[in-house]
């Protein structure tokens, strides 16, 4: 899949730093592109380049200033260009964000939804407004995810979460330095202390004097659940919950209700690993790290193309022939989306002596598009729209295939408040959509 991309500011005598070392732990949720901006002179400066953040970025190319905000890009609109990299600045203020905006194609032709954003906020600080209640304005108007972070030369960072909170948004200190980012993992890696999350439907202000924190709007919750399977890291927790320990319970509870016949169960790394663990723990069947990734690899899922997609797992997994050679084995994974992965591994673990394969799953089959913040516009390219698990297993040349139903996998995350549009159809967002229109706007 390709979901999400990472924020990370801060207000604080060491923000530019933090900001550029944030993003690299933030790199898991965006691969294409990188940006921070700063204030210099009264004016916003931008610096991004393509790739991950150590290729995108030049440390040295970066002002020292007290006001930061940063980004790493997975695009689920547009395409990825320097020019729709972000953050995306106007001179007086910056925008990094994460989330999709869904009817953003009502309010003009625009390349990218971030340009939306920016035109949007632009135009009514310029009849007026206050960056405030602009932002505010934002969060009447626009519909689908949004963990928005906006700098302003005024010297301060606005930040929003949209009413539904789909997206993760947390708020921490690292010493002196006032902190907001995609994931909490990222400030305590640094050093840093998690204050909290921020609230669904949100606005909080970060300036020299502090946080300043205000409900705009109040929504069901529904927060995306592919966080809690694939999209964010395991030492990270999300609105209280551990994603780890969700991970371990998805594994867990596949094997009480999902069981296979097997020798061994084999993780797809890296994002199964803890499914797999559960999976074997609850079974009592052993554990087996019999692929390999490639330590260059990038995710695939996240990657903007399918041949982009296919070309990364090409050269991504090596098999451990002698830990598989004539065993049943039980593959887990945590989703399958187009089949990509699932295609490949099938068969190298049956070219390389495998028995069986049972494949099973840590998430719902998906069958319906995303178009609040991951990268899968297009119904038609979903395996799980072949219909039956018998029917998928035969498409992927695996002896079976089983999910999780979306009952088991609430009770794993132990969350309710979750969105699950894309097992279930129902969409979860103000506005009515008709789902082959939204399928031609975000059709790449
Ligand atoms: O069915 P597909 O379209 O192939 O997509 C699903 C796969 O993509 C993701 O892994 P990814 O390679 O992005 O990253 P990971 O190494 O973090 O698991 C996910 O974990 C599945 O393995
Ligand atoms: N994954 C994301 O959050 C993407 C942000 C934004 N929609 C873009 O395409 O750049
Ligand atoms: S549709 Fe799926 S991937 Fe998209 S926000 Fe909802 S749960 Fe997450
Ligand atoms: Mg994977």
């Amino acid at each position: 899949m390709k979901e999400h991309c990472g924020v990370f500011g801060v207000v604080g005598p060491d923000s530019t730093r933090l900001t550029y070392e944030g993003l690299k732990l933030l790199q898991h949720r965006g691969q294409e592109s990188a940006g921070i901006s700063w204030i210099e002179n009264g004016k916003i400066k931008t610096s991004k380049g393509l790739g991950l953040v150590g290729e995108a970025l030049n440390p040295g190319d970066i002002g020292i200033s007290s006001f930061s905000i940063g980004h790493v890009r997975y695009s689920t609109t547009g395409a990825t260009t320097l020019q729709e990299a972000q953050p995306l600045d106007d001179g007086e203020i910056s925008v990094s964000f994460n989330g999709t905006i869904t009817n953003h194609f009502k309010f003009g032709r625009y390349s990218t939804d971030t340009e939306f954003i920016l035109g949007f906020l632009s135009k009514e600080i310029s009849s007026g407004r206050s960056l405030e209640s602009s932002a505010k304005a934002f969060m009447d108007v626009a519909d689908g995810a949004f963990s928005l972070l906006i700098l302003s030369v005024s010297g301060e960072i606005v930040a929003l979460r949209d009413p539904r909170g789909f997206r993760p948004l947390v708020l921490g200190e690292i010493g002196e330095n006032k902190v907001i980012a995609s994931e909490d993992s990222a400030i305590r890696q640094l050093g840093g202390r998690v204050v909290g999350s921020v609230h669904p439907g949100e606005m909080v202000i970060l300036n020299e004097r502090g946080f300043y924190r205000e409900k705009v709007h109040t929504l069901q919750t529904t927060t995306c659940s592919f966080e809690y399977i694939y999209f964010s890291r395991p030492d990270s927790e999300i609105d209280g919950i551990s994603v780890y320990t969700s991970r371990i319970k998805l594994g867990e509870i596949l094997a009480e209700h999902h069981p296979a016949k097997g020798d061994i169960v084999v993780p797809v790394p890296d994002s199964s690993r803890p499914i797999a663990l559960g999976f074997s723990r609850a079974s009592g069947i052993p554990l087996e790290e019999a692929l390999v990734r490639t330590v260059t690899s990038k995710r695939s899922f996240i990657m903007p193309s399918n041949e982009a997609r296919n070309d990364v797992l090409k050269e991504k997994f090596g098999v451990v022939e002698s830990a598989i050679n004539e065993k049943r084995v039980i593959l887990v994974d945590d989703s399958i989306v187009r089949g990509n992965t699932m295609k490949r591994l099938v068969t190298s673990l049956k070219s390389a002596g495998a028995k069986e394969v049972h494949v099973r799953i840590g998430s719902p089959m998906i069958k319906y598009p995303c178009y609040m913040g991951i990268d899968f516009p297009k119904r038609s390219e979903l395996i799980g729209n072949l219909g039956s698990e018998a029917m998928i297993a035969r498409e992927i040349g695996a002896d079976s295939v089983e999910y999780l139903s979306v009952n088991e996998m609430e009770q794993a995350i132990g969350r309710t408040t979750l969105c699950k549009a894309c097992f279930t159809g129902y969409y979860p967002l103000k506005g009515r959509y008709d789902l082959s229109n939204l399928e031609s706007v975000f059709a790449r």
